[in-house]
């Protein structure tokens, strides 16, 4: 087994021995969004900010760090309620003394002062980076693992991480909000999302199990399962008119948002594959009521219970693509006719989008706050962590 593999089972069984270890380490994830903090006007503003911390460019350095993480605890905890640790465990001391060291500062003002920091440290070029430049052609910077161009009134989002079949990371799920947020405000008409090499994407990315925080298993699914609403809400909300260009095998994630698309255009080389029960898992992205609408409820079911792979043809008939290219014209034949497209009216575009969407968006929210609610119990699951664990320790394959 290797490294990995036993400190994720180490982690999902014990949480608590990883909580009393002293081993923390610093992680963008300790600034996730946590339940239970009480709403207020700036509480938009505080997720934003954590959401920042993420695609800090630089290491802010260890006393912004403990200043950031004294904050985070303040405003989501109130004052100081653990015991100090002892004299020799210097990471929990030094985080115990930052946080200690606020005591009394109402969550509010925490909460300000947290905001204020990240906006302090990410300085003008981070908020630029998710604007589009008005013209041709133009590349936004800012991204890890994202190309986000546009041209020919076309943005395209391209899910960049080919050596891991485009896996997405959390840190890319927030990466691809930010850049349709961007896309939906920019000069372009029509926004596309496809993916680098050989496959268009293979989900989520399993090692993102891997990462848990103090709080243990069950923060971190907490955590995703908000992460994942907004995620989809995002597609749900998109304004523009949404084209997937899928290169080649979709799989998860990427296969179930293709229903809150508006256009689906597949390589003959692409399948498209949601393995959630091999997976201990279940559906997500509004499959559950997009994929028996679009295709019947036993072809539905055939792909969403048993994961039977389709192909791109049998998507094709099925309704979830809107049409298949043979791979070696694909590129050439689809953006062609998306640069033709695109010098359609922009407004009437959006309006008719607007017409053909807006009766569905309200069933959608709630189907998406659903079923994010059940994965939150199938991640805790030990069926899930079985198939992660086996994923990681290359025992299974899809
Ligand atoms: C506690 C709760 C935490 C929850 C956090 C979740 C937050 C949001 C969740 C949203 C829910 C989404 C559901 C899904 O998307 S389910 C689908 C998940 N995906 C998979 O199961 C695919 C797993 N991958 C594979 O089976 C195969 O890699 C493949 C895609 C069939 C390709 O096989 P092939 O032989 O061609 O290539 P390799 O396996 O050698 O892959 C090359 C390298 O890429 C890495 N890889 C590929 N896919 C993933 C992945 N999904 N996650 C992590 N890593 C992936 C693979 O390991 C190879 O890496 P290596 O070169 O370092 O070995």
């Amino acid at each position: 087994m290797s490294e990995i593999v036993r400190r994720i089972v180490r982690r999902w069984y014990h949480p608590s021995l990883l909580r009393s270890s002293g081993q923390y380490t610093w992680s963008p994830a300790l600034q996730l969004h946590t339940s239970g903090t009480a709403m207020s006007v700036t509480q938009k503003d505080f997720e934003n900010a954590m959401n920042q911390v993420k695609l800090l460019k630089k290491d802010p350095g260890n006393e912004v760090k403990l200043k950031l993480y004294a904050l985070y605890k303040q405003a989501t905890e109130g004052p100081c309620n653990i015991p100090k640790p002892g004299a020799f465990d210097f990471v929990n001391k030094a985080k115990w003394d930052a946080w200690n060291g606020l005591g009394s500062l109402p969550k509010e003002t925490a909460r300000q002062n947290y905001v204020d920091l990240v906006s302090s440290l990410s300085g003008p070029s981070s908020e630029s980076s998710s604007q589009v430049k008005p013209g041709a052609d133009s590349k936004q910077e800012g991204y890890e693992n994202l190309l986000v161009t546009s041209e020919d009134r076309i943005t395209k989002i391209l899910l960049n991480r080919p050596t891991k079949k485009n896996a997405i990371t959390t840190q890319m799920y927030h990466e691809i909000m930010l850049a349709l947020k961007a896309a939906s405000q920019d000069d372009s008409v029509l926004t596309v999302l496809t993916g680098s090499g050989d496959y268009y994407c293979s989900g989520n990315d399993l090692t993102n199990f891997t990462d848990i925080p103090p709080g243990g298993v069950e923060e971190k699914a907490k955590n995703s399962s908000f992460l994942l609403r907004d995620f989809v809400n995002c597609f749900i909300d998109f304004p523009k008119p949404l084209v997937a260009v899928v290169n080649g095998p979709a799989v998860g994630i990427s296969v179930t948002i293709l229903g809150l698309f508006d256009i689906v255009y597949a390589s003959d080389r692409a399948t498209f594959h949601t393995p959630f029960s091999h997976l201990g898992q279940s559906p997500e992205g509004c499959s559950s009521y997009t994929f028996p609408k679009i295709m019947g409820s036993s072809k539905a079911a055939e792909m969403l219970i048993f994961g039977k792979k389709l192909t791109a043809g049998e998507a094709c008939a099925q309704g979830l693509v809107t049409q298949v290219f043979p791979d070696s014209t694909f590129q050439k034949e689809v953006w062609t006719r998306l640069k033709a497209y695109s010098k359609l009216p922009p407004n009437a575009m959006r309006i008719s989008k607007e017409i053909i969407r807006k009766n569905e968006k309200e069933k959608l929210h709630a189907v998406n706050a659903e079923e994010c609610n059940v994965l939150l119990s199938r991640w805790q699951s030990d069926e899930c962590m079985n198939a992660v664990v086996n994923f990681l320790s290359r025992k299974a394959k899809l």
